[in-house]
């Protein structure tokens, strides 16, 4: 068996054709959505990842606003800007570059709610566990929407996600969890004492845990879904979780580079979106987060 690809480039084209059509409406009610970046240092990945986040903005009109901090700034120079993006009517949505070396809970905290296109301020968190409306963080987001567009099946899965960091495998699980999703997931993590054993009931397996070539063919069941949300490096290129093996096994598999990382830039630019339109129709703060699925 050769595994299916889950392609995120492709799904990350057509989201923009879309998206562009909507920002072009917006621009008719006299709206332009405006994403700010709040990057501190010079890290290559970091800043490769802010990079391509304005270019995406640029290609479907979206305003950047780009704050860029050097390396050994402090936790109240970053408070500092995110101060100013909170008051600063062009920016309509903004982000904390993680990760920043710095408290990331007191930064977190102090992004206004309402314009947190990551979804990670802690009342958006929590409106996540409680199953209210909130904006979902771009990674997990993202995930599922390659598993919808290629029609892997959610309802009733065996997940497991490996890695339980912010940013990826716990909102993952809460996401999957979910009525809407109906999986059932297990969550594994460096404490985890037999991830094979886990691993090989799953009908899907999401790995975010950053170690090259954990996840190998003896690890998954014939015809499961396995995506790679890996990214450590290995002679300046992305060496994912997943094992070149696991294609030969696997039912469809997410290439790495060009399976999740796409879709989490496509999520981030359809959470600004969202967050204009709802802006635009004048929603009453609880209606402003309409990006549940
Ligand atoms: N504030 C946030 N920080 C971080 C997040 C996040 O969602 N919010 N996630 C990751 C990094 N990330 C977005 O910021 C991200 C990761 C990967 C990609 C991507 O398009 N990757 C390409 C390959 C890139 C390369 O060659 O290096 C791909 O997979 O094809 C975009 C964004 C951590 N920080």
């Amino acid at each position: 068996m050769t595994a299916r690809i889950l392609d995120g480039r492709a799904a990350l084209a057509e989201i923009k054709t879309d998206l562009r059509a909507r920002v072009a409406a917006l621009a008719e009610q006299g709206v332009v959505p405006g994403l700010g970046t709040v990057l501190v240092g010079d890290d290559p990945a970091s800043t490769w990842y802010v990079n391509a986040k304005h270019r995406d903005c640029a290609e479907i009109g979206i305003r950047s606003l780009r704050r860029d901090l050097p390396a050994g700034s402090s936790q109240a120079q970053v408070e500092a800007v995110v101060d100013d993006l909170n008051v600063d009517p062009d920016c309509t949505a903004f982000l904390v570059q993680q990760p920043t070396g710095l408290d990331e809970f007191a930064i977190l905290s102090r992004i206004d709610p309402a314009k947190d296109v990551d979804g990670l301020h802690p009342v958006n968190l929590g409106s996540l566990v409680l199953g209210e409306p909130a904006p979902l963080p771009c990674t997990p987001f993202g995930i599922v929407h390659l598993l919808r567009r290629h029609e892997v099946q959610i309802d009733g899965a065996e997940v497991v996600v490996i890695g339980r960091g912010l940013t990826v495998g716990r909102p993952l699980g809460l996401i999957l969890t979910r009525r809407s999703e109906n999986a059932t997931v297990t969550l594994c993590h460096t404490g985890t004492r037999d991830l094979a054993a886990h691993t090989r009931g799953a009908d899907i397996i999401v790995s975010a845990a950053g170690v090259p070539d954990l996840v190998t063919a003896d690890m998954v069941r014939p015809g499961a879904a396995v995506l790679d949300v890996g990214v450590a490096r290995r002679d300046g290129k992305i060496a994912g979780d997943v094992a070149p093996d696991v294609a030969e096994v696997a039912g469809w598999i997410s290439p790495n580079p060009g399976g999740v990382g796409p879709m989490t830039r496509a999520m981030l630019l359809t959470n600004v979106v969202e967050a204009a339109e709802r802006a635009a129709r004048g929603g009453a703060p609880a209606d402003r987060v309409t990006a549940v699925r």
